[in-house]
């Protein structure tokens, strides 16, 4: 028999996730007789604790009796049960200095970790992320920031809508002025942001179009890694060589900066693949862009105006276009920007139930296997150990 625990949240501010829904706990019971699952009271969770009871899961605060426990966001080190084995997104993988002192103790209570942002299919794509979702929330609140902007229209907030369904129909009656949206990226976030773009009934054109007219509806770019980045020698673009050397690639971006209305980011980035544009850029007469919604969300990364974290009850800052500083929301002489960095969370139900079912199909069946090559690439610990993918994290791990 093997017991999974569905572990309380414990970051601040509390996340309202789960990677199961009760009706999920429930099928995998009747259909998995040698499965046992239990959920650890929570009073913020977006199932309630009756939810899980009726759907005949037991819900309990102690959960020493699992063998595997599975979280969302990172597990403050004292809630930590020693020996146990965790998946949960660590965002330890990059050195994140804020997760250090975490890492470190789960190697000290000789824990095992799986980190869901390492399971991958053997092509090195994701199996598992929220980006989906945060691409739908981001879109809207983008959208909604431009709206109390401008005074154009009026949108709610997201988390109105108990569902993505009841979402969608509060689109129904909006009207959009003749707005220029730029997406950015090819993973989940921005298959989300493409679906709110149709689902506001904004029209996708070539990038080449819409560097070179206006319209009178509201119209998006989507802009892929080819129009994005080009090779500082050759001029070229390669998804592959990108990936492996992005310092030697330069950014296109420029152009847009005099065309667009609202920049909707979604690209991955790190520290050497270089921003959409620079903090000086902002300072240019010509620099149209009003909002933007940073779903990405890496602190001075692709957008150099990301200059912090907003909150889901409060997600809208101002930047100063001249200082950099922030500034309150809506103000002229400054940018909007979102910086959320738990937009799921506004979606909390619909998350989910997604995060499960990826769950359920592709990780499930390895808990089984005697060896999984899959849960072996995602293993960042063992029993306290750092394993030999992960190896380069000695010094983060204070092990040299
Ligand atoms: N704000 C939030 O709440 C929130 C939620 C989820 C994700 N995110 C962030 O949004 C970003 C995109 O997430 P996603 O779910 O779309 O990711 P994804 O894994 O679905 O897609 C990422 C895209 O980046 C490309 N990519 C992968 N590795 C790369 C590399 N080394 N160099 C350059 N490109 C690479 C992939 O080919 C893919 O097109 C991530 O930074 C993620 O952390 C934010």
């Amino acid at each position: 028999m093997l017991t999974i625990g569905l572990i309380k949240e414990g970051k601040v501010p509390a996340d309202n996730r789960v990677a199961f829904t009760p009706h999920q706990c429930q099928w995998l019971q009747e259909q998995y007789p040698d499965l046992r699952i239990v959920v650890q009271s929570c009073p913020t969770r977006c199932f309630s604790d009756r939810e899980y009871q009726a759907a005949g899961i037991k819900v309990q605060d102690n959960l020493e009796e699992a063998d595997i426990l599975l979280g969302i966001k990172e597990v403050p080190k004292e809630l930590l049960i020693p020996g146990k084995t965790y998946f949960f997104f660590s965002h330890t993988k990059k050195k994140q200095a804020g997760n250090q002192a975490l890492f470190r103790a789960i190697l000290r209570e000789k824990i095992t970790l799986i980190d869901y942002e390492c399971l991958t299919h053997e092509d090195g794509q994701r199996i598992l992320g929220f980006g989906f979702f945060a691409g739908v929330v981001g879109a809207h609140n983008g959208i909604m920031a431009y709206g109390r902007r401008t005074g154009a229209f009026a949108l709610g907030r997201v988390y109105q809508s108990k569902h993505f369904k009841g979402l969608i129909h509060t689109y129904f009656e909006l009207r959009l002025p003749p707005l220029k949206v730029a997406v950015t990226g090819t993973g989940r976030v921005s298959s989300g942001v493409l679906e709110i773009m149709n689902l506001m009934g904004i029209k996708e054109v070539e990038p080449e179009e819409y560097l070179r007219r206006n319209y009178a509806y509201p119209v998006f770019a989507h802009l892929r890694g080819q129009d994005l980045y080009k090779h500082k020698l050759t001029g070229g673009y390669s998804r592959e060589s990108f990936h492996l050397q992005p310092g030697e690639y330069a950014c296109l971006f420029e152009p847009y900066l005099a065309q667009t209305d609202v920049l909707m980011n979604g690209i991955y980035w790190s520290a050497d693949i270089p921003p959409l544009f620079m903090m000086e850029d902002m300072r240019k007469a010509d620099f149209r862009i009003a909002t933007i919604a940073d779903i990405t969300n890496d602190l001075k990364g692709s957008i150099p105006c990301n200059i912090g974290d907003s909150t889901m009850e409060d997600p809208v800052y101002g930047v100063d276009k001249q200082t950099g500083q922030k500034t309150a929301p809506y103000l002229q002489g400054s940018v909007d920007v979102m910086a959320v960095g738990n937009l799921p969370n506004e979606l909390p139900r619909d998350a989910s139930q997604y995060f499960g079912e990826q769950f359920i199909k592709f990780v499930l069946p390895e808990l089984w296997k005697v060896r999984s090559d899959l849960l072996k690439r995602a293993t960042m610990v063992r029993e306290g150990q750092l394993t030999e993918g992960f190896r380069y994290l000695e010094d983060y791990a204070g092990l040299t």
